[in-house]
Parts: structure tokens; sequence; C-alpha cells
């Protein structure tokens, strides 16, 4: 039975897999389907502790890939305010400062609510608030392609800062923290946001309980 649609409280989607899987791209999919409804978009990368009180070589060192780099208890704080109706304070997060900006945005709740990120089903108290489970699941040779490309064009990071935060931390995280959350899923999407027939499939289970 679905936690929160039966409550007549929001609906909460996990979206997660590995760095470059396309979490992002299958989320935006589902939201670009779901036109017609009341929707937001969370992405656990907004809640990366705040650095400010760092030097750039010390974040630099930061492993961005173990849960304790995020600040889970905003994020569950937040997502119960969402399920009362209650607006939030999204924290802005920077790439290139490695740290959160001054600004926040205010989000409104809506009636379905995507959580997007690598690690959204890893602590047991958030994965506990999600209605559907969704695991993007892709290769590690197309991700880290996928990861070299984004973050030197988008992040403003070298080929070889790139690599050696790979090899440091993002892989040994995924196989340690992330992979092992595929069991909690309820659905396993193979090809990210080009797999249409599991975004139609999941889309059509969302209208469903909505309507429901
Ligand atoms: N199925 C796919 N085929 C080809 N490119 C893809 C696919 N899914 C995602 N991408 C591309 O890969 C990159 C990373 O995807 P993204 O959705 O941002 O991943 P994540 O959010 O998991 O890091 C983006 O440039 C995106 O356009
Ligand atoms: O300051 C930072 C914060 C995060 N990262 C990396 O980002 C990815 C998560 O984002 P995706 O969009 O899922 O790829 C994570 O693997 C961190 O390593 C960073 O490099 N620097």
């Amino acid at each position: 039975m679905l936690k929160n649609a039966t409550k007549n409280r929001p609906i909460i989607i996990g979206v997660t897999g590995g760095s470059g899987s396309g979490k992002t791209s299958v989320s935006q999919a589902i939201f670009k389907q779901l036109h017609g409804h009341s929707l937001l978009m969370l992405q656990e990368d907004s809640y990366y502790k705040d650095q400010d009180e760092k030097s750039m070589d010390e974040r630099v060192k930061v492993n961005y890939d173990h849960p304790d780099a995020f600040d889970t208890d905003l994020l569950i704080e937040q997502i119960n305010d969402l399920l009362d109706w209650k607006k939030i304070e999204v924290p802005v997060y920077d790439y290139a400062a490695h740290t959160r900006s001054n600004e926040v945005i205010i989000k409104d709740p809506k009636e379905v609510i995507i959580v997007e990120g690598i690690l959204v089903l890893n602590d047991p108290r958030l994965r506990d608030l999600m209605d559907i489970k969704i695991f993007v699941d892709t290769d590690d040779d197309i991700r880290i392609i996928r990861r070299i490309q984004r973050d030197i064009e988008e992040r403003g990071r070298s080929l070889q800062s790139v690599i050696n935060q790979y090899l440091a931390t993002v892989k040994p995280m995924y196989h340690q923290f992330i992979e092992p959350t595929k069991r909690y899923a309820d659905i396993i999407v193979p090809e990210g946001g080009e797999n249409q027939v599991a975004i139609d499939l999941l889309v059509t289970k969302v209208r469903d309980i909505i309507s429901s």
C-alpha cells in the first residue's frame, strides 16, 4: 500500500543510481510526461553540507560520495514539511566552490515530489518516506565517460582531477553505498532517460495513484 497517497498527502518518488547514470534525465522525463499535475523536483545535491569554514584545499579533499557529505537531516525535515503541505527553503549548492551559496530557493508543496540523488535510498529514514523507489542502472564505463564530459564542461574540473576523484572516492563509494541500495528499488531502469518503456510505465502508475 502506498504510504502517502492514501492520506491525501503528496506522493514521493525517489530516483537513485550512480553519478552519470541518468537520474536527472529519468526524473526530467517523468516530470515532462506528468504535465497537468503539480510537480516538484528536489535534488539531493542541494543538500551537500555547507563548507564555508573550510579552505579550498580542504574542500577539494572531501569525499562527496560518502553519506556524511550530505545534510540528510535537513532533506528529511524538508520532505516532512512538504508532506504537511508546507513551503520549504532549498539550499543552493555551488559545485565550483564546493559549498552552499548564500541563497535559498523557496519551493511550494506539490502533488508529486521527485527526490533525485546518489544516496536517496541509503538512509532508512529517507527511504521510508518514499512511495516509489527507482534505481537507474548504467554501466561504470558509460558513467565515467559521461562524468568526464559533464565535470569538465559544467563543473569547472580538469580531466586529471575527474580521474583522480573517480578512482579515490566515486567508484569505491558507489560499490560500498550506492549499488547496494538497488535491493530497495521497486523498479530498476536500465539505459536511463532513453528507456521510454520504463518512463511510460512509471508515469501511468503515478497517474493511477493520483486519480484513485
Ligand atoms: N540513456 C542515455 N543515453 C545517452 N546519454 C544519456 C542518457 N541518459 C543520460 N545521458 C546523458 O548523460 C549525462 C549524465 O546524465 P544525468 O541524467 O545528468 O545523470 P545523473 O543525474 O545520474 O548524474 C547527461 O549529459 C545526459 O544528457
Ligand atoms: O562539491 C562537490 C559536490 C559533489 N560532487 C560530485 O557530484 C556527484 C553527484 O552528482 P551527480 O549529478 O549524481 O553526478 C557525486 O558523485 C560527487 O562526487 C563533486 O565532485 N563536488
